[in-house]
């Protein structure tokens, strides 16, 4: 059988980590796309150079034309900038929205029925313009946030119970920016939701809240070490276990963002949500039952990422049409 082809439209920091994990891992064929010279060949061919040393199977190239994404089965999509210290997320909206433009215009083109995952940011208005853009079908446009947003959760728990962190599960919902929604009741450690184990005495509510808060602040933390980029590692990580779930088939439950259609009250729009993804892409989205506080949290979200849905609108008209 002939192997998945994945494409990788961005070859920065995020788009070199996510060829070297889908070589590691033997996805598939992959193709790094760019449109900084040299950087998407050169990438791939370091990739290909390590590839008798991890022992992986797969043709790696490097591409400056949309015409070599053609047919690609997987379309991660990265292109645009990353933020600096003292910079929101929203702070790239008008450049990334460009970005998106062009990329969905190649999607369209080449890869109509490509699984897309967006991760640049601002993710939930990217990811909505990127699907409006590129005209693919909703269930085959997801954006990255939540695994990411959610390992975070688990790492930071896990250093806090010192426990290993696959007893540790977590679901961060909402929009990818500050007003994120971590889930204590529902995100756990074997199996025990963190609301009883601050019940049973395990950790002090205040503890707790500052760990939600670090949480919703991760990012952040990570732009203001680096000093000239943002995070990368587990970001692509994080998008590579979307990938597999497609490709395998796996319908593994995550956090995405998805065009909701009614779910949580919600129509038209990117939010981050629990989602099975499977061969047919977004194949199911959980509506999972909130208490008022944690729907008025995911209300504070949503009505920030309209208002990012509303700037992109006024910047390229057509999409609000
Ligand atoms: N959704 C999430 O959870 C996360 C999102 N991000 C976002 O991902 C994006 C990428 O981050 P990095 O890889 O660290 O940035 P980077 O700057 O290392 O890479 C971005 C790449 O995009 C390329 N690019 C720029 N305009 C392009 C265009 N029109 N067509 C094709 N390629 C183009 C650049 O040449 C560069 O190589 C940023 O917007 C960042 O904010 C980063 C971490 C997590
Ligand atoms: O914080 C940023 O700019 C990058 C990002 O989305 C993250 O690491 O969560």
């Amino acid at each position: 059988m002939a192997r998945a082809k994945i494409a990788l439209i961005g070859s920065g920091q995020i788009g070199g980590t996510l060829a070297l994990l889908a070589g590691i891992k033997e996805l598939g064929d992959i193709v790094l796309f760019d449109i900084a010279d040299g950087v998407p060949q050169g990438k791939a061919l370091d990739i290909a150079e390590a590839a008798p040393v991890e022992g992986f199977d797969a043709n790696v190239s490097g591409a400056s034309s949309y015409a070599a994404i053609q047919d690609a089965d997987v379309v991660i999509v990265t292109a645009g900038v990353p933020r600096k210290p003292g910079m929101s997320r929203d702070d790239l909206l008008g450049i990334n929205l460009q970005v998106m433009e062009q990329v969905g215009a190649g999607l369209k083109k080449y890869a109509p029925n490509a699984f897309v995952i967006c991760i640049t940011n601002p993710l939930d208005a990217m990811v909505w313009a990127l699907q409006k853009f590129s005209g693919l079908p909703a269930n085959k446009v997801v954006g990255m946030a939540g695994v990411l947003d959610s390992a975070r959760f688990r790492y930071f728990l896990a250093e806090e119970f010192k426990v290993s962190v696959e007893d540790v599960t977590a679901f961060v919902l909402g929009g990818h920016g500050d007003t994120m929604v971590p889930l204590t009741r529902y995100s756990t450690v074997a199996g025990i939701p963190l609301t009883d184990l601050v019940k049973l005495g395990w950790i002090e509510k205040d503890r707790l809240e500052e760990i939600v808060q670090r949480t919703r602040d991760g990012g952040a933390e990570i732009v203001n070490l680096l000093k000239t980029g943002s995070a990368f590692y587990a970001p692509a990580a994080s998008a590579i276990v979307m990938a597999e779930s497609y490709l395998k088939d796996k319908r593994r439950v995550l956090p995405a963002a998805a065009l909701l259609d009614g779910q949580y009250g919600v129509k038209g729009r990117y939010i981050g949500v629990p989602v099975v993804i499977g061969a047919n892409g977004v194949e199911r989205i959980l509506e999972i039952e909130l208490n008022k506080a944690e729907q008025a949290m995911l209300d504070k979200s949503l009505a920030s990422v309209e208002s990012l849905v509303e700037a992109c609108v006024k910047i390229a008209p057509a999409l609000g049409a």
